[in-house]
């Protein structure tokens, strides 16, 4: 395969018997930006406004470096644990991504089976194109849904209902996206969903629109408008709790405030996200904002964080700072987009073989006794970012 070849980088690829060359989550991205349709790949890969979050969720892991021990049995590194009080093999888990059929004609359903097959959590989206039934039926690992808090609360309503009768174990609050921000690429690209893609979650009426783009546009965006609950508050959260008794997550939290006050709700977790770069643009980065979030609430309440994790060492920082676990988003369609669900199943056992010798390489066998001395923080570090952000171009 050519595109196989190039990234290897060999000069008798013709010649030679075809190798499995895609060896890290980057490999996947590159492949992946060969394989997709432009206005697919910026939908995935950019951020909003100048994508100075975006850039900078992944420059604050280059700012942290490890002060690893030495002479310690790691003859076994133990990476499972749990996750609001089940287990789980791995630390590692699938973030919300919405439509994954835009990248692989299968798409969730692919994902959640890879998920099943490492034993990793997956955030199903509200804007999932299967729908959460059909995602159930494949899985055989955890599962948790997400929810957007629309205008109609009956389609809230009614998701939590299916959630709860399909077998999900927790909902995830998405609260960083009252409104959509302006996200240049697609608006640039006039990005609208093929026709074959919808948001399955949602009855017919949420298609209005979606298909049918225009120049300096996206209907994702429109769509958004017209449905997202803006003025959702923490006193509708309550409303929220009082429908389940599934455990509630929010997604989206950057400060200890906001931490602050959904613990004294009772939310059972968090999750520590800038969206990827995608709302706020200029907001901290999720690893920067990781430990006064930690720090603010009460050991119960499970804290997990994304954007920018791409490589196992990445995990450690974060477990490092006090997240239990960390979430993925955009290598996990990188994989699905070259290899199906056997490709998510790459890249999340990639991650974990990386979590695992990093774990050998700094003396720590065992994901309970990590703790901030493991990193060195220099916040003057020039970042090497260049090699390491093919996924960004
Ligand atoms: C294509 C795409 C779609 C996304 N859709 C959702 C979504 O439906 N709900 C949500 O809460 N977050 C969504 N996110 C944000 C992810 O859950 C996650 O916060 C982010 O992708 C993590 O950063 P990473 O991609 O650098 O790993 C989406 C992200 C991407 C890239
Ligand atoms: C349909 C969108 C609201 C999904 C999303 O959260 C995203 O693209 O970041």
């Amino acid at each position: 395969m050519t595109a196989r070849a190039d990234l290897a980088g060999r000069s008798d690829a013709t010649d030679a018997p075809e190798r499995d060359v895609l060896l890290s989550p980057q490999d996947y991205a590159a492949a992946a930006r060969a394989k997709l349709d432009r206005a697919v790949w910026d939908y995935i890969a950019g951020g909003s406004g100048d994508e100075v979050t975006l850039r900078g969720d992944r420059a604050a892991f280059d700012r942290y470096r490890f002060r690893p021990r030495v002479l310690v049995d790691v003859s076994h590194c133990e990476v499972s644990t749990t996750l609001l009080g089940r287990p789980v093999a791995l630390p590692i888990g699938i973030a919300p991504m919405a439509y994954h059929r835009l990248v692989d004609p299968e798409g969730e359903t692919a994902t959640v089976r890879a998920a099943g097959e490492v034993g990793a959590l997956t955030i199903a989206s509200t804007f999932a194109s299967r729908t959460l039934e059909e995602s159930a039926r494949a899985a055989t690992g955890p599962l948790w849904l997400q929810l957007y808090v629309l205008r109609e609360r009956k389609v809230t309503e009614s998701l939590v209902r299916r959630a709860e009768a399909a077998g999900y174990r927790a909902l995830v609050i998405t609260v960083d996206t009252p409104r959509m921000a302006r996200r240049e690429r697609d608006l640039r690209n006039g990005f609208s969903l093929p026709s074959h893609i919808r948001p399955a979650n949602l009855d017919d009426g949420h298609k209005a629109g979606l298909h049918s783009g225009r120049a300096g546009g996206s209907t994702l965006a429109d769509h958004a408008a017209r449905h997202h609950d803006a003025a959702f508050t923490w006193e509708d959260l309550a409303w929220l709790r009082s429908l389940t008794s599934l455990p509630l997550v929010l997604k989206g939290v950057l400060t200890a405030e906001d931490a602050r006050q959904a613990a004294g709700l009772g939310v059972e977790g968090l999750i520590v996200s800038t969206h990827g770069g995608r709302q706020l643009d200029g907001a901290v980065a999720a690893l920067d904002a990781l430990p006064e979030v930690v720090a603010a609430v009460p050991s119960e309440c499970e804290v997990l964080v994304d954007g920018g994790i791409r490589r196992g060492t990445d995990v450690l920082k974060a477990l490092a700072l006090g997240a239990r676990a960390v979430l993925v988003g955009r290598p996990v369609l990188w994989g699905l987009a070259v290899d199906g669900a056997a490709g998510v199943e790459r890249v999340l056992s990639t991650l974990r073989a990386e979590l695992e010798e990093a774990m050998a390489l700094t003396g720590r066998p065992r994901l309970d006794a990590l703790t901030p001395d493991l990193l060195h923080h220099s916040p003057g570090l020039a970042h090497p970012l260049t090699t390491n952000d093919r996924d960004m171009a």
